[in-house]
């Protein structure tokens, strides 16, 4: 597969069952580029998964946010990746910076959840990326190198892997990363997406860096805005 160019709307911990009805009316109706194009996934809290895959267009796909380590069993809160594969969840988002921050997610942990997920036929988005202080410290490749190394340790095949890079410290922030940040870190082979603060503002002039491939979307993904982020995969067209 070639690296097209992907657009995830990580939806987080927010909305009702009418407001993500209503988000998803709003994409159903939208006019975006096809899916040879732009390949673009949402992922809603695990609660709202079976009414959003239901209502969604055929043509987008949905993600879980996370998902056990293992098979499952004693876990009390957790969800297996076989409950995804069940419910026909193609894609699940691993290692966000959100839990390996406030669920002390180890780079280690990741890297097996990424490695059983993918055993189990999901795809993942894996994502990596530095703080503050590590970017200003200097070690923003380190940081995400060993992020990357922990996957890599654990996983042969990166086919079923698409790489989002959100630095911590524009996740949220309105601060994103200037094209030239992000392209410093992306890489030759592997899809990668850029996340944090990514806006219909914004995404055009990201979009068109050589190595970016995609876009991981929180704030924006819950608004119309989405579709113009979705339409920046012409972009990579013009190119
Ligand atoms: O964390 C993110 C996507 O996973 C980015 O969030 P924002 O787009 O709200 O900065």
């Amino acid at each position: 597969m070639g690296r097209k160019f992907i657009v995830g709307g990580n939806w987080k911990c927010n909305g009702t069952s009418e407001e993500v009805k209503k988000i998803v009316s709003t994409l159903n109706a939208a006019e975006v580029p096809s899916e040879d194009v732009v390949e673009v996934v949402v992922s809603p809290p695990f609660v709202f998964l079976p009414i959003v895959k239901s209502i969604l267009r055929p043509d987008f796909h949905v993600a879980a946010q996370n998902c056990w380590v293992k098979k499952g069993g004693a876990y009390t809160g957790e969800v297996s990746a076989e409950m995804l594969v069940n419910l026909s969840i193609p894609w699940v988002i691993l290692g966000h910076s959100e839990r390996r921050a406030l669920l002390a997610e180890s780079n280690e942990f990741v890297g097996s959840k990424v490695a059983y997920a993918l055993s189990q036929g999901l795809k993942v988005i894996a994502c990596v990326g530095e703080t503050l202080e590590q970017r200003e410290a200097g070690s923003t490749l380190d940081v995400v190198a060993a992020q990357t190394k922990a996957i890599a340790e654990q996983i042969a095949d990166w086919t079923n892997v698409v790489l989002a890079y959100e630095p911590v410290w524009a996740i949220g922030t309105g601060k994103v990363a200037t094209p030239d940040q992000a392209q410093e870190v992306f890489a030759a082979s592997t899809r990668i997406m850029y996340g944090g603060s990514v806006n219909g503002g914004n995404c055009r002039e990201l979009a068109a860096k050589p190595d970016l491939d995609g876009f991981l979307v929180g704030g924006a993904s819950l608004k119309p805005e989405f579709i113009d982020i979705i339409k920046s995969a012409e972009v990579k067209k013009a190119v």
